[in-house]
């Protein structure tokens, strides 16, 4: 019995979004669900109750960065990363690869794994499938991620293909280091790039070897939203119904949107809670910069229809007033509310698939919030 597992609930008529729900050994959230990241163990600026008083009850956290910082020991050593950073929800750790392509120079690849240089020191390091599940093993993360390569956007085909030949090698690998499937689960990762047939293939070598979750990888690299968009709809066609389907790197309102409608279920991204670190909020009539003059004198809430701390209690020039003055306790407020506005968004979106309108939620959301103005 896997450490995982996921119960499909209904099905939108009017599109293929679904509704669910995971249980981890920390817990059950419903899907779709949008996950806050906490790379370093914690979701920057926001204390664990903080997370639990928005309605997250998963969070993610990076496998590369806490190998580099503090290392595994000490957190294995705390009694595991939910111990170490007082966090009682689900945890799920991306496994390394991604960070590995996006932050570090002088990488090699090669069958057995990845040579690269530490980001911050500079020191050569290698990540290999049982390194970077030894590392997760370790964290006690409820959901790990097998060790793949994320190919850059765009890709040649031959390039593509000889990739996702390895990440399946490489899933493989992960499969048979996988310490304790009975605590941890372990979801692959599908890649591909734009090309159909390869991520049939993918698909078809990861789901034979009957993982507990499917990641979508390879998007939210660049591409364009329509690229995005129709890699999806053939992708999730050859994941199976009654497992989880996680969107990496996706968490713009109209993505998880848009991805919910095409049958994903979890979806994690930094963009919240680094935009609101430069005073950008997200609210239901748009984006909203509030270091801007014109809020100098506005008195009103980030958000008139939001019902979060920093919307009931802190007005626009207040915040304002923080964010220029480098005032850390202004990050908070919009992180805050940045995070409270998409976890709310995808309760709107579980609603909206109870009642078999999410394709009306859609039209409603992207006009109010102006997706729609040419
Ligand atoms: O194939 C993947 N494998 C393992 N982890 C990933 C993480 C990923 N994260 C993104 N995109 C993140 C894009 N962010 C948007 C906001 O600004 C920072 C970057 N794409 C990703 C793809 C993968």
């Amino acid at each position: 019995m896997s450490a995982v597992t996921y119960e499909l609930i209904k099905t939108c008529k009017q599109t293929g979004a679904r509704l669910g729900k995971v249980h981890t050994p920390h817990g059950s959230f419903e899907t779709p669900v949008f996950m806050p990241v906490g790379t370093l163990a914690t979701v920057k600026t926001m204390s664990p109750e903080e997370i639990t008083e928005i309605g997250s009850k998963i969070i993610l956290s990076n496998t590369y960065h806490l190998w580099l910082r503090p290392g595994e020991d000490i957190i294995r050593e705390a009694g595991g990363l939910h111990k170490f950073m007082n966090w009682d929800g689900s945890i799920l750790t991306d496994s390394g690869g991604f960070q590995v392509f996006s932050l570090s120079d002088l990488r090699n690849i090669e069958e057995k794994g990845v040579h690269f240089r530490n980001h911050i020191s500079g020191e050569k390091l290698f990540l290999s499938p049982e390194k970077a599940m030894q590392i997760q093993n370790a964290l006690g993360s409820d959901i790990m991620m097998a060790f793949d390569e994320c190919p850059p956007y765009p890709a040649e085909h031959k390039y593509m293909k000889d990739s996702v030949e390895r990440t399946s090698r490489w899933a493989e690998r992960c499969l048979k280091a996988h310490e304790r499937p009975e605590d941890q689960g372990l979801f692959g990762i599908i890649q591909g790039g734009e090309y159909e047939e390869l991520r049939k293939q993918s698909a078809k070598d990861l789901t034979s070897l009957d993982f507990p979750g499917y990641a979508i990888g390879g998007l939210s690299v660049g591409e364009p939203k329509d690229v995005m968009n129709r890699v999806l709809d053939f992708t999730t066609h050859w994941l199976p119904d009654n497992k989880p389907r996680y969107l990496m790197g996706v968490g713009s309102p109209d993505s998880l949107i848009d991805g919910s409608i095409r049958g994903i279920d979890m979806f994690d991204c930094v963009l919240p809670t680094r935009i609101a670190r430069n005073g950008t909020c997200m609210t239901s009539n748009g984006r909203l910069v509030v270091r801007n003059a014109k809020f100098a004198r506005d008195f009103s809430p980030l958000d008139p229809n939001c019902n979060c701390h920093t919307c009931k209690n802190y007005s626009r020039a207040y915040i304002r007033h923080l964010i220029k003055a480098d005032e850390t306790f202004g990050l908070r407020l919009t992180t805050y509310h940045n995070l409270y506005f998409l976890v709310k968004l995808m309760e709107q979106v579980r609603e909206a698939i109870k009642a078999d309108r999410l394709g009306d939620f859609r039209e409603e959301f992207f006009e109010q919030y102006g997706f729609n103005k040419p």
